[in-house]
C-alpha cells in the first residue's frame, strides 16, 4: 500500500485479449491509498486530472503523488511468474547436460537441503526477491523447501519486500535422499499445516478472504514420483478442507512419465494420479505439461486446472517443446514460469521470448504455423494469463478500475533526431549511463517497439515497479 493517492500519466499498454494489446495514450490512471485503480481517463493530462478527476474522487490536490511516463516510456502490468523455486536460485544457469531426474539428484536436492541453514536461506531468498522484482515480477508462485522455518522465512521476506507471492512448503516422502525428505505422510501434512498457519498470520487483515492477502500459502506436493499415494491423498484432502491453491509438476519429461506409470500402475495416466487424489482442481497450477496425452489435456481442461509454461527450463533440461497453442485451444488456462533453476533466468520477459521461439519449434516439428505464438500472446500469458493461473483474475494483470496497481514503468531509450545517442550525452533515462537502451528511432509503430522490448529488453529497461500501489523497485539513476 502507498501512503498517498497516486496519479500516473502517459502511455499504458496492457492485454485486451489473448492476441491484442491495447495502447492507452495520454491517459491518467488514479490509484488510491489501498493500491486500487479508481479511475482510468483517456486524453487527460495533470491539469485536467486536477480539475476533473480529483474532485470526483474527493482527493485533496496536495495529497497526491504524480508519476509521469516520459517520451519512450510506458506503464505495463507487472509480470506474474507462475512457477519458480526460490531455493534453487544459487544454481541458476548451472545444469550441465543433465535431464530432469539426474538434475534433481545432482544439483537440486543438495542445494535445497542446504537452505535449512537460515542465514543462508535469508541471503538466497532476499536475493531472489530483489532480483525478480528488478525484472518486473510483481507476483511469484514460489516453491521453498521441505524445511518449515526456511519456508516461513521466504514468506516473511516476500511480505516485507512487498512482493505478491504464493509460498509453498515442498512435500516429498519417497524417492528422495534420506537427508531431504519427509519421514511420513503424517509428518509432511503436519509440517505443511505449520507453514500454512504461519503464512496466514502474516496478513491478519485478509484472514477472512485469503485472496486479499499479499502472500498466500500453496499446497505443494513436489511431483507424483516423490510422493506416496497416501501423501498425495492427504494433501488432496487438505486442499479440499482449506480451499487453498495447489502447485505441482506434471509430464515434464519422458522418463518421469514412465516412472509415474511404474509407481502408480492403478491409474491410467499422470493426470489421473492427481485427479484420483483430489489434486486436480481449478486451483491447481501444473508446471510444464509438455507431454500430456489428448485425454489428459481434456481432463485438465475439464477440472479447470491451470498450466505454467516454462520454456527456458524445458529447453535447458531437454524436456521437450510444450504445445501451448494446443492447450489453449482445449480451453486450458496458461501462464509463464521461469522455473528457476531448471530455467536459467529470473526474467519473465526471457520466458516470454523463449515461449515465442519454442512455439516455432512446435510449428517446425509438424504443427505448422497455427502453433506459433506471437508477441501479444506471450505478453498476455505473462500478465492476464498468469493472473488467472494464480487465482487473481480480475485483480491484477491489467489497467482497469477495481484492479490493483501491480505495474512496471518500462523505458526503451530513444535515439535523438540528430542521430546522437542521448544516453551517452547524459540525457538518457538512466541519468547518464548507457542503460540498456533498446534503440528506438522514433519511426517504429508502438507494436514494433513492444516487439523490440520483448526480444532485446532486460531489467535495465524496468525503471520502476509497484505492487498494490507501493513502489517496490526503482532502478539506480531513476528519480
Ligand atoms: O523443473 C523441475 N524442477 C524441480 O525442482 C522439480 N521437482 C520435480 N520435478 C521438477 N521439475
Ligand atoms: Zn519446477
Amino acid at each position: 500500500m502507498a501512503s498517498k493517492n497516486q496519479l500516473f500519466l502517459g502511455l499504458f499498454v496492457h492485454s485486451k485479449a489473448l492476441d491484442e494489446l491495447e495502447y492507452l495514450h495520454n491517459t491518467a490512471v488514479c490509484v488510491d491509498k489501498s493500491g486500487t485503480i479508481v479511475a482510468v481517463e483517456s486524453e487527460c493530462d495533470e491539469a485536467r486530472a486536477r480539475e476533473t478527476l480529483f474532485p470526483r474522487l474527493g482527493w485533496e490536490p496536495n495529497e497526491v503523488d504524480v508519476v509521469c511516463a516520459r517520451e519512450g516510456q510506458f506503464f505495463f502490468p507487472g509480470f506474474i511468474d507462475t512457477h519458480l523455486h526460490a531455493s534453487q536460485y544459487p544454481n541458476v544457469g548451472i545444469f550441465g547436460n543433465s535431464t530432469l531426474l539426474d538434475w534433481l539428484n545432482t544439483y537440486t536436492f543438495p542445494m535445497e537441503a542446504s537452505l535449512a541453514n537460515l542465514a543462508k536461506a535469508r541471503r538466497v531468498y532476499t536475493r531472489v526477491i530483489r532480483k525478480t522484482l528488478s525484472h518486473g515480477t510483481t507476483c511469484a508462485a514460489y516453491y521453498a523447501t521441505v524445511d518449515v522455518p526456511s519456508t516461513n522465512l521466504l514468506a516473511d521476506l516476500c511480505f516485507s519486500h512487498g512482493q505478491r507471492a504464493l509460498v509453498g512448503r515442498v512435500c516429498m516422502d519417497q524417492l528422495s535422499p534420506d537427508y531431504y525428505r519427509d519421514a511420513s505422510p503424517r509428518d509432511s501434512v503436519a509440517a505443511t499445516e505449520q507453514s500454512i498457519a504461519h503464512i496466514r498470520a502474516l496478513d491478519p487483515d485478509s484472514h477472512m478472504d485469503m485472496s486479499r492477502a499479499l502472500v498466500r500459502p500453496v499446497i505443494t506436493p513436489r511431483f507424483a514420483p516423490s510422493c506416496s499415494a497416501e501423501l498425495l491423498r492427504s494433501l488432496g484432502d487438505l486442499a479440499a478442507e482449506t480451499n487453498l491453491p495447489i502447485q505441482t509438476h506434471i509430464s515434464e519429461n519422458k522418463p518421469e512419465i514412465e516412472l509415474v506409470a511404474k509407481l502408480f500402475p492403478e491409474h491410467e495416466s499422470y493426470a489421473a494420479v492427481y485427479d484420483a487424489t483430489g489434486l486436480l482442481t481449478d486451483r491447481t497450477i501444473l508446471a510444464h505439461a509438455v507431454h500430456l496425452t489428448e485425454k489428459e489435456a481434456d481432463l485438465v481442461a475439464q477440472r479447470g486446472a491451470k498450466v505454467s509454461h516454462c520454456p527456458c527450463s524445458n529447453s535447458a533440461l531437454t524436456s521437450g517443446a510444450c504445445p501451448v497453442r494446443w492447450l489453449l485451444a482445449k480451453g486450458v488456462v496458461c501462464g509463464l514460469g521461469t522455473d528457476m533453476s531448471g530455467g536459467y533466468s529470473p526474467s519473465v520477459l526471457e520466458a516470454a521470448r523463449q515461449a515465442v521461439l519454442v512455439s516455432r519449434h512446435v510449428a517446425m516439428g509438424g504443427g505448422g504455423d497455427g502453433d506459433k505464438l506471437g508477441v501479444e500472446e506471450v505478453l498476455y500469458l505473462a500478465t492476464r494469463g498468469g493472473a488467472e493461473v494464480v487465482g487473481l483474475r480480475g485483480k491484477v494483470g491489467g489497467f482497469e478500475v477495481g484492479m490493483e496497481w501491480d505495474a512496471q514503468l518500462i523505458g526503451l531509450g530513444m535515439v535523438a533526431d540528430d542521430g546522437e545517442d542521448r544516453a551517452q550525452q547524459g540525457e538518457g533515462q538512466g541519468g547518464g549511463e548507457d542503460d540498456g537502451d533498446v534503440d528506438v528511432f522514433g519511426w517504429e509503430s508502438w507494436p514494433e517497439r513492444i516487439a523490440k522490448w520483448v526480444f532485446n529488453g532486460d531489467d535495465r529497461n524496468t525503471k520502476k515497479v509497484w505492487v498494490r500501489g507501493r513502489l517496490v523497485h526503482q532502478r539506480k539513476g531513476e528519480w
